[in-house]
């Protein structure tokens, strides 16, 4: 079973093209197995595909869409993590085996080793300079799974205890007053704690962007690109559900998810609202306490949740995400009243996408915002996704 769904979903992946989160919902809902079992193909298929240039040049393949591939590339994962005895490291269909030597000199090549994509090293070089190298490494590893506790619930101590009575250990993270760790492949989405909507998985880093826009209960609070919610639900939890939430995107099937999601953990103080013309924005002019723009982006930040995006990148045209960036934060902070706060916010450790877009904007706000504080979450700093964030305060 292992082998043959680790198969499909390169194979999905990498010949027909399709996403990762996709294929594995496509193939776990049709075939029985335990959490266990599903979290060992993830990690495997993940890996590889976090690492796609490293076990291709192992495998001795340079097509990753060769029918070949997906049984050759999980062959070079089994031997390079040393799960296949040598003499076992062949395939029984094709007789081809894994050269060790392979391994070692794949090793001594950082770019490989780190399964950067040269596309990437460009860009993320000439961005980030001397940091770039340890990010890379970062970015190379596998996710760690972090929760975030709904306070509408119960305290985070609370629900230690009860994932404890569901056999799911957790840890607290040091400073982090929301967040959990849960190692190892629990079934975390089975357990009546998640049905009852005592927590979201959320990355620690994302964590922080709803801490820094910091809003408080009574407020109007507008969350301008809201997808399916990921951070709406954490405005909503540090409102205790008083005051207003606006969630608002351009696309009706996010804003749906996101309302399944509000019901299961109880949010009643919000609202959907699709953005189909920028009169819905400016209807709301000078209204909000707290904006937040957690703007369309390169996904930089996140790859190793979304490996597939190194060899398949979500964006055509950096330069005009960039240009959607600066439109949004520059038509949509107006919704701030004055002393009111906008944050800013990408999954991207690209300085273009991220301070110099708000250094663009604060020259050309005619003195409306100052910049309040901003932050880079790289994924060395916390050992998350990557994001950055900025607040700005409204004073005219
Ligand atoms: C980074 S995602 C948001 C993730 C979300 N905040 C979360 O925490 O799950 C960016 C979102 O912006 C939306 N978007 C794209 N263009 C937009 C626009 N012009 N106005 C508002 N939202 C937009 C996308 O549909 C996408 O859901």
């Amino acid at each position: 079973m292992f082998n043959t769904l680790v198969c499909a979903l390169l194979s999905d992946v990498l010949h027909n093209k399709k996403a990762l989160d996709r294929s594995y919902a496509y193939h776990f809902s049709r075939n029985e197995m335990t959490p266990i079992e599903q979290g060992r193909i993830v990690n495997a298929t993940g890996d590889i595909m976090r690492r796609l240039s490293f076990y291709l040049f192992i495998a001795e393949l340079v097509d990753p869409a060769d029918e070949k591939a997906p049984e050759r590339l999980l062959l070079a994962w089994l031997t390079e993590q040393g799960r296949a005895p040598k003499q076992h490291s062949k395939s029984r269909k094709t007789g081809f085996s894994i050269d060790h030597r392979r391994i070692e000199e794949a090793n001594q090549w950082p770019l490989l080793k780190d399964g950067c994509p040269e596309w990437l090293d460009k860009i993320a070089q000439q961005q980030l300079g001397r940091r770039w190298p340890q990010e890379r490494e970062f970015l190379a590893q596998a996710p760690l799974r972090y929760i975030r506790v709904n306070q509408l619930k119960g305290t985070r101590e609370q629900l230690q205890q009860q994932l404890k009575a569901e056999q799911i250990p957790s840890e607290p993270v040091g400073k982090q007053p929301d967040a959990l760790i849960i190692r190892g492949d629990v079934p975390l989405f089975r357990s009546k704690s998640f049905h009852d909507g005592w927590f979201e998985q959320q990355d620690l880093g994302s964590q922080q962007i709803a801490r820094m826009l910091n809003p408080k209960p009574g407020m109007l609070t507008v969350d301008a690109c809201a997808g399916t919610g990921g951070k709406t639900l954490h405005i909503a939890a540090l409102m205790q559900n008083k005051g207003r939430i606006i969630a608002m995107d351009v696309e009706q099937r996010k804003l749906d998810q996101l309302r399944k999601r509000a019901k299961r953990t109880g949010i009643n103080n919000l609202e959907t609202r699709l953005i189909e013309s920028s009169t819905q924005i400016k209807r709301l002019r000078a209204s909000a306490d707290r904006v937040l723009l957690d703007v369309p982006c390169s996904g930089l930040g996140v790859l190793r949740r979304n490996p597939e995006a190194k060899w398949n990148p979500l964006f055509d045209d950096l330069e005009q995400l960039c240009i959607t960036q600066q439109d949004i934060l520059q038509r949509y902070s107006k919704m701030a009243k004055v002393g009111g706060e906008v944050v800013y916010a990408t999954c991207s450790i690209l300085p273009m996408e991220n301070q110099d877009q708000v250094a663009h904007f604060l020259q050309n706000c005619s003195g409306a915002f100052e910049l309040l504080e901003e932050t880079t979450i790289y994924p060395s700093t916390l050992n998350s996704d990557g994001f950055y964030m900025a607040r700005l305060k409204r004073v005219a």
